[in-house]
């Protein structure tokens, strides 16, 4: 059982539902969280349009939704309640997004679309932290959305109305009820079935863990909740890919390591002779993989390195020889690297040869738009070498540059010469290719309307800036970095009605004021750095901005507990790399705070950066 130690958690706060939903209503019920139901007065009509993304759309919504009913508690009563939470559940075909129907005209409609075909439900999900300091409302939010395939058998006209006249359809996004008549429209459904309903639970205690830490086995023989039965463990929800006996303890590895651990352990105490196929361990599938994966990166890198992708682009298959003679390599061995590719998924291997498959015309070619070939080289030449030295780097607990190139770097960005002139155009594309891919996502995070000029701090290319000029045409920024990465910086300037909103600014963000504006972007930038200097970079965006002024952070960010996979990636490779680490929200709220940054916003953005948005408050 996994909920109680959440919702123990919960059972002391008060938390408030921001929907007037029934069916979410019973689903949190169900599972054992106490709160009260406040419908959100927040109205639904945000522009679809301004979102990269639908699930953005909805996880805006829900937010909103959240913040309004927060925001109204707080005037009434002054006292918020602890936590809010809002939802938004959307259906999308292709771009269209379909919310509750209006009328049976509009019903029809909809649900004719859905026909025989395959649609997503999207639910975004708020989940609104309060506090008050000094009569003022403080919160915390955290986004997330879970994402539903769901399958319509074809239907008859009939049916179509039929269902329609039952009422059903009319307050229910996309026009149907998964869990009532509309059940008996579904053909498939992939994903959490409760996504659909409205709520996606799973997904929503998986973040509560990371807000909330496990309580101790002896907090759990306290706490026990009336409809929720003991537990004596705090269980992962990953999937899991195999079941078996689990171990009790909870402190190493992950649940399927545990279980080829614990099942391990038990075959060896049994007489090694007797083995039977049930008393064998189950095959290590993910533990072969993490020891090979070392091989799947430098096989993609040195496919990029003698340009298999670039040959290939866009072009008819070849076979191996051709492509060996093209890029004097051996027959042999270009064979094998292909063949790795092609069961890679990088490349289509067929009778007539070899081609790209759309992915590696999109992103391994060293020539498009989101190319990530110079990331890839970067990883190849840099970052691999580093990683030679990660025991040293453990142990040290330094970044591992002296060792790679003979000399101490002081700062990373500033020593001469500590990177060559071809190192640091390839970090500043690489640089590029990944904020490209990101920045849409970044600029629409939050709604950054009501500011008119912003300064990106770092921001290196421009990438971003152009992004948000983009996304908001009163906005003027200012790209703010090194004299040396602005003078290289302007290869990349941006061309078009942006190129008109952005200019560049050099300096050193150590030493010299920042440009005036009034909101401050921070895009991987203070990952890079220890405390002290965080609090350095921090002090002069604040002594630059006035109350109102905002930060917007965008980072890998870690959950509270750092147990999430993919930011904890991230941090062997900071320790290598770089003086700083990553952090979780908590600990760049606690860095924030000292410098009057409050009322912190987070927004998980579901590609490998998250956002965080704080407002300057006071003198
Ligand atoms: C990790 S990169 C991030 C670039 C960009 N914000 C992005 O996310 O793509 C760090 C950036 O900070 C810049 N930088 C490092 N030290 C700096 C300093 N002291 N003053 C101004 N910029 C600096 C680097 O030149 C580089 O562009």
């Amino acid at each position: 059982m996994v909920l109680c130690p959440v919702i123990g958690k919960l059972l002391h706060k008060r938390v408030v539902l921001a929907s007037a939903s029934p069916r979410r209503q019973e689903i949190l019920s169900n599972a054992g969280l106490r709160f009260e139901v406040i419908p959100s007065r927040f109205k639904e009509k945000l522009d679809k349009d301004a979102f990269a993304t639908p699930y953005g759309y909805a996880m805006e919504t829900a937010k909103q939704k959240a913040l309004e009913v927060a925001n109204r508690m707080h005037q009434k009563d002054l006292r918020a309640p602890d936590v809010v939470i809002g939802a938004d559940t959307i259906v999308t075909m292709g771009q269209l997004i379909l919310e509750k129907p209006v009328d049976k005209q509009d019903a029809y409609r909809m649900l004719s679309q859905l026909s025989g075909r395959e649609h997503s439900v999207f639910t975004g999900v708020a989940i609104v932290q309060c506090s008050s300091q000094d009569k003022e409302l403080d919160t915390r939010v955290l986004q997330f959305y879970e994402e539903t395939m769901v399958k319509f058998s074809e239907l008859s006209e009939d049916l179509l109305w039929e269902y329609i006249h039952s009422g059903e359809p009319m307050d229910k996004a996309g026009g149907y009820g998964i869990q009532a008549l509309g059940g008996m429209l579904v053909e498939s459904v992939h994903g959490d079935f409760l996504n659909v309903v409205g709520f996606p639970l799973n997904h929503f205690c998986k973040q509560l863990m990371q807000l909330y830490p496990p309580p101790r086995p002896e907090d759990l023989q306290r706490g026990k909740h009336d409809s929720i039965p003991a537990v004596d463990a705090f269980e992962d929800l990953s999937n899991v890919d195999k079941g078996g006996p689990e171990p009790a303890r909870r402190d190493a590895g992950s649940r399927p390591e545990k279980a080829e651990a614990g099942v391990a352990r038990q075959a060896t105490a049994e007489a090694e002779g007797n083995r039977t196929p049930e008393t064998l361990p189950p095959f290590p599938t993910r533990l072969l993989k993490l020891i090979n994966g070392f091989k799947v990166s430098k096989a993609l890198f040195t496919a990029c390195k003698l340009k298999v992708f670039d040959l290939l682009k866009d072009e008819a298959p070849q076979k191996a020889v051709d492509i060996a003679r093209k890029v004097d390599a051996s027959v042999c061995g270009m064979e094998r690297l292909l063949d790795a590719c092609a069961a890679l998924g990088l490349l289509e291997k067929s009778e007539q040869g070899y081609s790209n498959t759309e992915a590696a015309n999109l992103y391994l070619a060293s020539d498009g738009d989101y190319s990530l070939h110079s990331f890839i080289a970067y990883s190849s030449e840099v970052t691999w070498n580093l990683f030679t030295h990660l025991e040293l780097a453990v142990r040290e607990g330094t970044n591992q540059h002296h060792r790679v190139l003979g000399k101490t770097a002081g700062d990373v960005f500033q020593d001469v010469p500590y990177r060559s002139p071809e190192t640091q155009l390839q970090f500043i594309q690489a640089m590029h290719g990944l904020a490209k891919l990101n920045a849409r996502h970044v600029a629409t995070a939050f709604d950054l309307s009501g500011f008119s000029s912003a300064c990106d701090v770092g921001g290196c290319t421009g990438a971003l800036a152009q992004e948000l000029a983009r996304e908001y045409p009163r906005l003027q920024v200012t790209v703010f970095d090194l004299p040396d990465t602005i003078e290289l910086a302007a290869r990349f300037q941006p061309t078009g009605p942006q190129a008109a909103q952005i200019r560049f600014a050099a300096g050193d963000f150590f030493r010299d004021p920042l440009p005036a504006a009034d909101l401050y972007v921070l895009c991987q930038i203070l990952h890079d750095w220890p405390d002290d200097k965080v609090h350095k970079i921090l002090d002069r965006v604040a002594q630059s901005c006035k109350p109102g002024a905002g930060v917007l952070l965008v980072e890998m960010l870690l959950d509270e507990k750092r147990q999430a996979r993919g930011g904890l990636m991230q941090s062997p490779n900071m320790l290598l790399q770089m003086e700083g680490r990553e952090r979780s929200p908590g600990e760049y709220q606690r860095l924030l705070e000292p410098h009057g940054f409050r009322q912190v916003q987070v927004a998980r953005l579901g590609g490998f950066l998250d956002a965080m948005l704080a407002t300057r408050v006071g003198p």
